[in-house]
């Protein structure tokens, strides 16, 4: 599917994705980037706890099962909540090419509700390599990862380097991560390129 967005389509002379080839073995979990993740954290009680898997190529599939705590609607999920699973499916890209990325543009679509207590089934892929410009797409499908798609998105994330999050974030939680070794672990396996 192209992107509904001219703006979201890699340039001519983008680079083709290419994986990493240190990058997780295709089915291998992902895991979390961070612990406190809205997205992917283990330690935050209402977050999504999106658990995405390394696919062929550069591509990510991921599971999230709406909960009560992610209503918008009577029995519906928030759309917010939706593009963030989105976001963080495609945020996991970030594994298969060893690049840490952050969003800046994220465009969704929503094509169905999504009620609670229903598990979303999520791909996603990068396009194209345009310098820092990392172009992606993903979707989440409603019943099996071949299901009817209720929302989909294109993106463009750009590389940063760790220091980003030094720079920017707060103070207390930069210290906390810093002096955890397995974040420090996590965040070093993006820093070597081959
Ligand atoms: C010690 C702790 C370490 C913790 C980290 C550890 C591990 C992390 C590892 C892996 C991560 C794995 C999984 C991640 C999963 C999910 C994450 C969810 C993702 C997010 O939830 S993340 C939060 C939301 N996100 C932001 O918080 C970004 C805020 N933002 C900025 O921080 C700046 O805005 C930035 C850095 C984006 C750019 O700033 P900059 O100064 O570096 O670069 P600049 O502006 O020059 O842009 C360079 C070229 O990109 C083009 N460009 C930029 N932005 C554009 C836009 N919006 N639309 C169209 N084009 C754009 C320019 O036009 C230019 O293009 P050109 O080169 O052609 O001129």
């Amino acid at each position: 599917m192209s992107p509904r967005n001219e703006t979201l389509r890699p340039p001519e002379g983008a680079a083709a994705p290419r994986r990493h080839p240190d990058a997780p073995a295709p089915g291998e979990l992902l895991g979390s980037h961070y612990d406190e993740c809205f997205g992917c954290g283990g330690g935050q009680d209402h977050g999504l706890h999106l658990a995405a898997r390394a696919g062929e190529g550069v591509s990510v599939t991921a599971e999230f099962t709406v909960k009560k705590a992610h209503q918008g609607a009577p029995g519906l999920a928030h759309g917010g909540v939706l593009a963030t699973a989105l976001d963080e499916t495609l945020g996991a890209l970030s594994w298969l090419l060893r690049t840490i990325a952050v969003t800046g543009r994220l465009e969704t679509d929503f094509l169905r509700p999504v009620p609670v207590d229903t598990k979303l089934y999520l791909d996603a892929h990068v396009t194209g390599v345009d310098g820092r410009k990392i172009y992606s797409t993903a979707t989440g499908r409603l019943g099996g990862p071949d299901g009817d798609i209720a929302v989909r998105a294109d993106a463009l994330f750009i590389e940063v380097k760790v220091d980003h999050f030094i720079a920017h974030g707060r103070d207390t939680e930069i210290k906390a991560a810093m002096a955890d070794p397995d974040q420090v672990r996590r965040a070093r396996a993006f820093e070597v390129n081959p």
